[in-house]
């Protein structure tokens, strides 16, 4: 019987740079680097590397709406084809939470571990991460039980891929997840047997601050985007008071779904607490409960790429599918 094995897929990021004159950029050497680096951490876990590269490598500050998407096809063949005990997944650090909470969705049911990690120093720079999180992230990619979640490994931890955020641009633990994930999720729905899909769908988000106006609202639905998620205040508050704010809000619902998130780290949207959400909701917005910016727009952008529209869509957001939603307070 051959050695179980590890895919790592390198996408690109800081891990896989060197210095130049331009600045930081990808490495030519990186992919006989990588080889060595894998075969090294993985000799004595008895666990045999297979690497593959996305090509070309991206800074993630890059990655566009298929950039997760394409990660995850190109992960779901490999799988079926060399059926490794785990997948590791490369990234860079900018969009890493974005990709990795659309991945918790996208291979919810891969049954492979999937575990996604970058750095914050390149690979061959002074103190660097990149060792260190590349080792962890294969040891948890081989030693998670089959069926579990999509995980980040970064800076000694390992997070919940759909809770987690980069909050500092310099630390080596760039990442942390302000709640864990949602107990007893309902698991990823069968799409609809009628889905005519074109995605991949655009999500773009909308915070308010105090000096938004209507303009400034109709105005982020200008580029025509397939979903928005709206960064609202406190418990889902945003500034209905605004001479003819209601009515945008509910011409733009109209069009496309709209969900309400909190600005706060931590707590959630409750849109009944006060009448600014009440009217929100009022306007056909969509209560996100606590998820996290990137999970939202993880899950709208799955969702609608899965074909889901209108009312089942609306339900689909508010059930905790792959403990996105860490209060799990709805079934
Ligand atoms: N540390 C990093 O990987 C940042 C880099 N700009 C990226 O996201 O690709």
């Amino acid at each position: 019987m051959s050695a179980p094995s590890v895919l790592v897929f390198a996408t690109g990021g800081t891990i896989g740079m060197r210095a130049t004159e331009q600045g930081l950029a990808p490495d030519p050497d990186f992919p006989e680097i990588l080889e060595q680096l894998v075969g090294v951490i993985c000799a004595p876990l008895g666990i045999a590397p297979r690497i593959n590269h996305l090509l070309p490598p991206i800074d993630s500050a890059n990655a566009d709406s298929d950039t997760a998407p394409k990660i995850a096809r190109a992960i779901r063949a490999r799988v079926r084809t060399h059926r490794p005990r785990g997948v590791v997944i490369l990234h860079g650090t900018d969009t890493l939470a974005y990709t990795a909470a659309r991945l918790a969705f996208e291979l919810g049911d891969l049954g492979v571990p999937v575990v996604v990690t970058g750095s914050q120093l390149a690979h061959g720079a002074a103190g660097t991460d990149a060792r260190d999180n590349l080792t962890l992230a294969i040891r948890a990619a081989v030693k998670a039980a089959p069926g579990s979640p999509v995980a980040i490994a970064f800076g000694g931890a390992l997070l919940p891929a759909v809770r987690a955020t980069k909050h500092d641009s310099r630390a080596l633990t760039a990442f942390r997840a302000e709640a864990p994930l949602g107990a007893d999720p309902a698991g990823l729905p069968a799409p609809p047997a009628d889905a005519i899909v074109s995605g991949p769908a655009r999500i773009l988000t909308f915070r308010f601050v105090p000096g938004v106006t209507v303009d400034a609202v109709r105005a982020a639905v200008g580029g025509r985007p397939d979903g928005l998620v709206l960064e609202c205040y406190g418990s889902g508050n945003a500034p209905m008071a605004r001479l003819g704010m209601p009515a945008a809000l509910r011409e733009i619902c109209a069009a496309l779904p709209v969900i309400a998130i909190t600005q706060c780290a931590t707590g959630g949207v409750d849109l009944a607490r006060y009448a600014v959400g009440q009217e929100l909701a009022g306007a056909g917005v969509i209560d996100g409960s606590d998820l996290t910016v990137e999970a939202a727009i993880a899950k709208l952008g799955y969702l609608l790429d899965r074909g889901f529209r209108g009312a089942e869509l609306r339900q689909l957001v508010e059930r905790n599918l792959v403990g996105e939603c860490a209060g799990a307070a709805r079934p």
